[in-house]
């Protein structure tokens, strides 16, 4: 979250991914002036551990601060749902932070009837 560039935001968001192997990558988001090529935390870690060898996940754990530095709980939005369930199964776990309180949801929970096809 500390290296989020986010000039136009402001809202500097941080994800750690954890492989099903126990490592753990970790992504900020990465804004544009273009805004649309703008990248989310989330995705930016995904991308690092498929970068690295890594397909297999058990979760998520996502947090976020806001344009006044406040501590806001930041729920994936769709295009990183659709990304995690590119890999990840049902029960894959997502963590979010609110008001200091940790949540736990599912893949499943976050993203029900979702869209998944057969890798030949
Ligand atoms: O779960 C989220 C929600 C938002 N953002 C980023 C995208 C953009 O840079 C900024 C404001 O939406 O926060 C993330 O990285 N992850
Ligand atoms: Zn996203």
């Amino acid at each position: 979250m500390e290296n989020s560039y986010s000039p136009y935001s402001g809202f500097q968001v941080g994800a750690a991914v954890l492989t099903k192997e126990g490592s753990i990558f970790k992504g900020t988001n990465i804004e544009n002036a273009a805004y649309s090529p703008t990248i989310c935390a989330e995705r930016v870690a995904i991308a690092k551990a498929v970068s690295e060898g890594h397909k297999e996940f058990a979760a998520i754990a996502v947090t976020a601060k806001n344009s006044e530095g406040e501590e806001v709980m930041a729920s994936p939005c769709g295009v990183c749902r659709q990304v995690m369930s590119e890999f990840c199964q049902d029960d894959f776990q997502i963590f979010l932070e609110e008001k200091g309180e940790i949540k736990e949801y599912s893949l499943a929970q976050i993203l029900p009837l979702r869209f998944v096809k057969e890798v030949l």
